[in-house]
């Protein structure tokens, strides 16, 4: 996919777009924008949509995005949303095995989950039907679905309440992955199982011809120190808000890999090679200290 849109007009103001996720929150919630940046917010697909037709100049976007249009888009050198093993907020609520789903809903929100289920179950041999279904998890159980794919702060909500509560004899870890009848795949955890490495679901990308200005990329990695400085407020902060327990979302949030390290750079690729084969070689700015 190519898109050209016109170059951007000297002194136009630079334009973000921020997926608003909890698991962003550690960078994005004491981000001061420079002056001349401005900012939207909105799920991934509609992220990704944004920086494609050129609404935004730079987006923290789903991965596969990003390596689908590896052609015009450059990424961060050091910023993402990855982890190693359970993500907690990308999930497969099933009744039935995984060998013997038949139909399973899929969100509409996520392109990098669908992309990632579709690596997981290819690799197990298995093809159920994929269909588009928004709702609750449960709804879309009792509805026939025999599987439900779910991200972000809704899906770590859902999950929470069919394996939890978390006791002080428990952990995050320690939690089932079945309870009343419905099982949790986590399909970062699939894809440790399957890999061995760390699965990267977002980066922040932006069009080659539009790089971001230092001083925003300068505000963000001080945003992340600070926001990671702090990680029991930002957590309390957002557990209040999801309704949750400060415990859980302080586990999930510091189970995050922020900083596109090498490990997450090795997965990225392998998830590149394995979803998107014959992509564009992945192309990232200067290292810091290095613009
Ligand atoms: C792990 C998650 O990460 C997000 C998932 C994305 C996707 O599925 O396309 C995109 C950006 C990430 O911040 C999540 O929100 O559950």
């Amino acid at each position: 996919m190519t898109h050209h849109p016109s170059p951007r007009p000297p002194g136009a103001p630079y334009r973000a777009g921020w997926i608003h996720f909890t698991n962003v929150a550690p960078i994005l919630d004491s981000l001061v924008l420079p002056e001349g940046v401005s900012a939207i917010t909105g799920v991934p697909t509609q992220m990704n949509a944004a920086l494609l037709s050129g609404e935004v100049d730079i987006a923290n976007i789903s991965a596969v995005e990003f390596i689908r249009n590896a052609d015009v888009l450059e990424a961060l050198p050091d910023f993402s949303v990855a982890v190693l093993g359970p993500v907690y907020s990308v999930n497969l609520f099933h009744t039935r095995p995984l060998e013997e789903l038949r139909r399973v809903a899929l969100t509409a929100q996520s392109a990098m989950s669908v992309a990632l289920l579709e690596v997981l179950l290819r690799e197990r041999g298995l093809s159920p039907v994929l269909e588009r279904a928004e709702g609750e998890a449960e709804a879309l159980l009792a509805q026939g679905f025999d599987g439900v794919l779910r991200i972000g702060d809704s899906a770590l909500r859902e999950w929470y309440g069919v394996v939890g509560p978390l006791t002080p004899e428990t952990t995050m870890t320690s939690l089932p992955h079945s309870a009343r009848g419905i099982s949790v795949t986590d399909l970062a955890e699939e894809w440790f199982r399957l890999t061995g490495h760390p699965f990267t679901f977002a980066v922040w990308a932006y069009r080659k011809d539009r790089p971001p200005p230092p001083a925003l990329v300068q505000a963000m990695r001080e945003a992340r120190r600070d926001g990671i400085g702090h990680l029991a407020d930002v957590a309390a902060r957002h557990a209040r808000k999801l309704g949750l327990p400060e415990r859980v979302v302080q586990h999930y949030l510091w189970n995050f890999r922020y900083h596109l390290e090498a490990p997450d750079r090795l997965g990225l690729h392998e998830f590149a090679a394995k979803a998107v084969p014959g992509h564009a070689p992945l192309t990232f700015g200067p290292r810091p200290g290095q613009e």
